[in-house]
């Protein structure tokens, strides 16, 4: 379970990007954080796994205050949340294997993160989670030669291979185009329904938010204005969210409409 316990960010330059947020999240949710643009989604995000530090109240993961783990104990608790981003972050001119067998790197003694030698067993499980993702069959192939959709595949199979309890997901569709996104977001829903991972994701698509995730977080200038079920979203609560923008929530919109459902 997550939970925010009055959470407020204050960036160095002043900018409060949360605003004494206070939110439940149970274990194996597909929960959506939509909003406009500079609303705080990233950063609300960010905090859960200490990209960034809080600046007050307190943020816990399965009881755990994440605000007081230091060192090794952050690098711990990072093996139970899983983090997709936007770009990827794979090291294009290696192989797909090698890059989610980097899963495995903070476990290893030095001598095999520098030498890149595995055990057996970790790679089975990198290969298991390829196959968990439809792309077992591009272990062997370098990630520069794959589709963003398959890239984004293969950085959700290195998640999968440590084992997360929780996925969080900072805008995993923004730069793949609409047929792959819908794929990507099966997949999501695969691993949330079959694997029982909680699924926090941040979305500028409203339409592709709707249909996929069960809750839907609307955030306003750091504050959570909606807090519900996606089957409960009409238009007076997008209004709410993106109030006083609607150029960004048609935006948002359209962005959804060129995405094949
Ligand atoms: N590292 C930072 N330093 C200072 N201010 C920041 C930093 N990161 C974000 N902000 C500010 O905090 C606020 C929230 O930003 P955040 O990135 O969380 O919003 P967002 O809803 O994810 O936006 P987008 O959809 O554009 O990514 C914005 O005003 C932003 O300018």
């Amino acid at each position: 379970m997550i939970v925010f316990k009055q959470v407020s960010k204050v960036y160095p330059n002043g900018i409060e990007a949360l605003k004494a947020i206070n939110l439940h999240i149970e274990d194996g949710e597909f929960v959506a954080v939509i909003g406009l643009s500079g609303a705080g989604k990233s950063t609300l995000i960010r905090c859960i796994n200490r990209m960034h530090d809080i600046t007050r109240g307190e943020l816990y993961v399965d009881e755990i205050n994440v605000g007081a783990l230091k060192g090794k104990a952050i690098r711990r608790f990072r093996r139970k949340v899983g983090m997709i981003f936007q770009s990827f972050n794979l090291v294009n001119r290696t192989t797909v294997l090698k890059n989610v067998l980097v899963a495995f790197a903070p476990d290893n003694p030095f001598w095999r993160t520098l030498t890149g030698v595995y055990t057996q067993t970790q790679k089975r499980q990198a290969l298991e989670a390829l196959d968990q993702v439809g792309i077992l069959d591009k272990a062997y192939a370098r990630v520069d030669q794959l589709s963003g959709g398959q890239q984004q595949r293969v950085a959700l199979a290195r998640t999968l291979a440590q084992e997360p309890d929780i996925i969080l997901a900072d805008e995993p569709i923004a730069s793949l185009d609409p047929v792959t996104s819908k794929r990507v977001m099966k997949d999501f829903t695969r691993i949330n329904q079959t694997m029982g991972i909680t699924i926090l994701m941040n979305i500028h698509h409203v339409e592709v938010a709707l249909e996929y995730a069960d809750r839907i977080i609307g955030i306003r200038a750091g504050e959570v204005v909606f807090d519900g079920k996606a089957a409960t979203v009409d238009e007076d609560v997008l209004k709410m969210i993106y109030e006083g923008n609607v150029e960004e929530l048609v935006s948002a919109r359209e962005a959804s409409q060129t995405y094949v459902g």
